[in-house]
């Protein structure tokens, strides 16, 4: 068996629960999917000061992982908080929704844009790019601006409004798949991709799939060098 530790690195349990859906329905029947909340941070993640203070509670649902003996990590937000972090401290791989999220596009069209939440967390989903030598398949970033804990509200009509943007995407950016950029939407890939006759990846997927194939090639987190793990000294623990 395959344990996978998938972390919701906000600490809204509901979204853990579709985020654990969404990645059990992507994993390989030998794989256990285990969610986790992050116990420390923020109710969601909008900006660089959620991202710094959720990357701390993320941390601690690694190390919980690592404790019960997890094969692989996720992490399950669309800023990737902490992942170099993660790196360090685990031995097993760590992926990143984002980075998976990007590189699966990258495999099946020449371009992809993003569309994620806030218009704000935009400049987040670019430096990614950038960071994850991205910026020649990205064509460009767009927000639906609906916050994060509105996504699963009926009245946000979240659906219809990623549906437009993502028309517009196809119509205007020179692309030839879109990244869904937020763990909440999860549950929308599919049926915006039947929708739109393109592919429609959500990262919770791809790196669930990407982490078994990791997993699968005996790969673990080289401890030579950049990701050896942390030097012990003192810290403050939560
Ligand atoms: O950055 C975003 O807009 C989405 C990101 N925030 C969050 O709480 N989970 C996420 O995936």
């Amino acid at each position: 068996e395959t344990v996978i530790n998938v972390i919701n690195p906000n600490m809204t349990v509901t979204m853990t629960e579709l985020i654990a859906k969404a990645a059990q329905a992507s994993a390989s029947p030998h794989t256990r999917i285990v969610g986790r909340t992050a116990r420390f941070g923020a109710a969601s993640i909008e900006g660089h000061y959620d991202e710094a203070i959720a990357a701390v509670g993320m941390l601690k649902e690694v190390e919980a992982g690592d404790a019960e003996g997890c094969h692989a990590h996720v992490i399950a937000c669309f800023g990737d908080p902490g992942l170099l972090a993660a790196r360090e401290l685990s031995a097993v791989p760590v992926l990143g929704i984002a980075e998976a999220a990007m590189h699966a596009a990258s495999f099946v069209a020449t371009h992809f844009s993003i569309v994620t939440t806030l218009s704000r967390t935009k400049v987040i989903a670019e430096h990614l790019a950038r960071n994850y030598g991205m910026e020649q398949h990205c064509r460009k970033v767009r927000a639906v601006d609906v916050a994060v804990l509105d996504l699963d509200k009926p009245e946000a009509n979240v659906r219809g409004t990623l549906l437009g943007e993502c028309e517009a995407a196809l119509r205007e950016d020179g692309i030839g798949a879109i990244v869904l950029g937020c763990a909440g939407m999860a549950d929308l890939a599919q049926d915006l991709s039947t929708e739109l006759g393109i592919p429609v990846i959500d990262g919770v997927a791809a790196a669930v799939r990407f982490a078994e194939a990791l997993v699968g090639l005996g790969l673990k987190t080289s401890k030579h060098g950049d990701l050896a793990f942390p030097l012990p000294k003192a810290r403050t623990t939560l």
